[in-house]
């Protein structure tokens, strides 16, 4: 059981990969650190393995089973094993969504009964500590830790099986990034949930990941290469 990326090749840009040939894995109940310098293709593997971006070449994996789609158009059950957080939640959320219905997002789409959503969201209020005052507050409202307090509620909010960190507290103060950090630490602990910490910040890295691969610049070589 894993969420693998193999000999992943992929770019925006037809002859001109940003990935060439490489390889992740994540497995269930472990944190993951992705580093290597700006611009080396760390978002890009994040979006591959979150199954938002599809490969031109490669696997990815989950849990044995090949992603041929990307995120919408794949099965529901792979759609819903994979969460992500990215690094600015304003450009994550409609702005005319309270938190409440940022939270209830997938809840929603996944057809849940509307007293499961509402007791499911209190839920992942509590857990990520937002008060029921600010849950029916616009985006515009809140603060960025608030605001991406949110969405990683909305990112747990159908039990992944992994998740997809992308800089999710790169714009965050300590104090906020310990207590993200520390909600996702709980979802490993209690429900072996594996995770992808992608980040620049090493110290941050240090304390969090149990292993961190490094994605190197020379774009040619292939596997990343486990740091620990
Ligand atoms: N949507 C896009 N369209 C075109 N090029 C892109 C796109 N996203 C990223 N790139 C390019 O792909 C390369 C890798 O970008 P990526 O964001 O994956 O790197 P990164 O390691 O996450 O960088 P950083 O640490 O600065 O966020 C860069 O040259 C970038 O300009």
């Amino acid at each position: 059981m894993s969420l693998t990326a193999t000999d992943i090749t992929v770019g925006y840009r037809r002859g001109s990969p940003v990935l060439d040939g490489v390889t992740l894995s994540v497995d269930p109940g472990r944190v993951i650190g992705l580093a290597g310098p700006s611009g080396c293709g760390k978002s890009t593997l994040a979006r591959v393995v979150a199954l938002l971006l599809a490969p031109w070449s490669g696997e990815v994996m989950v849990d044995g089973e090949r992603v041929h789609r990307t995120r919408h158009r794949a099965p529901r059950r792979l759609r819903t094993a994979v969460g992500v957080v990215f690094q600015s939640p304003r450009r994550s959320v409609d702005p005319r969504f309270t938190l409440a219905e940022v939270m209830a997002e997938p809840l929603r789409a996944s057809h849940r009964s509307s007293r499961e959503v509402r007791d499911r969201v209190e839920t992942l209020a509590a857990r990520v500590d937002l008060t029921a005052d600010l849950m029916s507050r616009k985006p515009h409202e809140v603060s960025d830790g608030q605001l991406q307090r949110a969405c990683l509620a909305r990112a747990l909010a159908l039990q992944p099986r992994y998740l997809v960190c992308d800089e999710m507290t790169s714009m965050l103060d300590a104090s906020t990034t310990a207590a993200l950090v520390r909600v996702v630490n709980d979802e490993v602990a209690e429900r072996d949930m594996g995770v992808l910490a992608v980040s620049h910040d090493d110290a941050l890295l240090d304390v969090w990941a149990e292993r961190v691969d490094v994605l190197g610049d020379d774009i040619a070589s292939s596997d990343v290469s486990g740091r620990r």
